[in-house]
């Protein structure tokens, strides 16, 4: 996946027409957004396919999906079904129920993010040092997109360092929650940024702030 300016918008705001006016006041700056639960709980998997039809982006919608392997396959049909290109998976509920995801994604042509470690404070209470075992099923489950949290390098570096320099990582955590663009970006694909865009006073200098601030 080729992400103008190595920035994905975490398009989470809860209203589709404030969205798209976000959208389309940095269209061309970005080529790629992530559609989680606050938007799409909030005006339906429609807002994945209003994305899809009204711009040419990379669309990943961020579901986290984690649930028994039947659940996972009808959640990544509705999601591709609604036009998505990739879906994030949480790798630690386990092989079988993120092959499910897999299969459903090669049954679409679509592509699978799997999260390994979290950005919050508290990813460390439970998820640290699972990333390496994590990332490593997906390689053996043939997965070639991952998520990394920028706000623990350490984390990021570790399971880039198990996933070697051809897969695609995607990193949130930069910004608003304290990642550096620059430091993430030397093991990172792509940063994942929201609030830092969307809620600034002017989102379209707020980018091109970011986009000028990156220089690897
Ligand atoms: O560990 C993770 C996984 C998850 C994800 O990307 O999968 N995210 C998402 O990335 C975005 C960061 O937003 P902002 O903090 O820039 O406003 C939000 O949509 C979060 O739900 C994380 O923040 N950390």
């Amino acid at each position: 996946m080729e992400v103008k300016n190595n920035i994905i918008l975490a398009l989470d705001l809860m209203d589709i027409i404030k969205s798209f006016e976000l959208v389309e006041s940095i269209s061309k700056y970005i080529n790629t957004i992530k559609i989680g639960y606050p938007l799409t709980l909030a005006e339906g998997l429609k807002s994945v396919t209003v994305f899809k039809e009204n711009f040419e982006f990379n669309t990943i919608c961020d579901y986290k999906v984690a649930d028994i392997p039947a659940t996972n396959e009808k959640i990544a049909d509705l999601t591709f079904k609604a036009g998505a290109d990739s879906i994030i998976v949480h790798g630690f509920v386990g092989k079988d129920s993120v092959a499910a995801s897999c299969d459903v994604a090669l049954e679409y042509g679509k592509e699978i993010f799997l999260l390994t470690e979290m950005s919050h404070p508290g990813a460390i209470q439970f998820l640290k040092g699972k990333g390496e075992k994590i990332a490593e099923m997906g390689l053996e489950l043939g997965i070639n997109n991952y998520v990394a949290p920028s706000t623990h390098l350490d984390r990021l570096s570790s399971i880039r360092s198990v996933l070697g320099k051809d897969k695609f990582i995607i990193s949130p955590g930069v910004g608003t929650q304290g990642g550096n663009p620059n430091d993430t970006l030397k093991y990172a694909d792509a940063l994942i940024i929201g609030r830092s865009i969307y809620n600034a006073e002017n989102p379209e200098i707020a980018i091109k702030e970011i986009i000028k601030e990156i220089t690897v």
